[in-house]
């Protein structure tokens, strides 16, 4: 099955937004992935609900909003409201994740849980069912531009064992240093998105980069 592409918006020219966004729409990419640093979580700070509102405004694809956000759960209707149609939390990030993926899930959203390199899948067997979507960090997350962290290959096989034990839906996406190189591999062994920033948006065409990845296969 052809991979769904998500292109992270945090590697566009933020000068150029609308531009930016505009190139998306046109191109084969199936989601806008959008990336919310707060400064705590993570070290870096990149934008908020005014440039996601701004986004918004030009795209008819779905909002794939990756919160790398200290209590995710006091603004999980704000980012429903700006126009995210998936919302992930970082597992690192919340005290109580099965009530807070209840709490996406109640606005409509669909409901993701990140993880950073260091942290086992194992840790979301009790809410694997509930899940439409687990993002694997496969950089430490906070910036684009970072090298792929080798590791992820296993991370993803024993996902999927666990996605296939619990009888879950989720969907499997790999965020971080993704390109050309490790495409295949990781839809081989088992990732459904693939979320690219800079080999996208460095690329001198990224609208055939993207339709690249489109056809990278397993
Ligand atoms: O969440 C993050 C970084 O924290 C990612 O979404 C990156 O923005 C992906 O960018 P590249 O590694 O593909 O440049």
């Amino acid at each position: 099955m052809n991979p769904i592409i998500a292109p992270s918006i945090l590697a566009s020219d933020f000068a150029n937004l609308q531009s930016e966004v505009e190139m998306l729409e046109k191109s084969q990419a199936d989601w806008l992935h959008i990336d919310i640093m707060d400064g705590r979580f993570v070290p870096n700070i990149s934008f908020g609900f005014p440039v996601m509102e701004a986004i918004k405004r030009h795209a008819t694809k779905p909002m794939d909003v990756h919160l790398m956000i200290v209590e995710p759960e006091l603004y999980i209707e704000r980012f429903r409201a700006a126009g995210a149609d998936t919302i992930s939390v970082h597992i690192e990030a919340c005290n109580h994740l099965h009530r807070t993926i209840q709490q996406i899930k109640a606005t409509g959203a669909k409901a993701g849980v990140a993880v950073n390199p260091h942290t086992s899948v194992q840790l979301l067997d009790d809410v694997i069912a509930d899940l439409d979507l687990v993002c694997l960090m496969s950089v430490n997350p906070g910036f684009g531009g970072q090298k792929f962290i080798e590791n992820t290959y296993r991370k993803i096989e024993a996902l999927k064992n666990l996605i296939e034990a619990r009888n879950s839906k989720a969907l499997i996406e790999v965020d971080g240093g993704v390109n050309e190189n490790n495409a295949s591999l990781l839809l081989d062994k088992g990732a459904n998105v693939l979320v690219a920033g800079n080999f996208v948006f460095s690329s001198a065409d990224p609208i055939q980069t993207i339709a690249d990845l489109k056809k990278s296969s397993n």
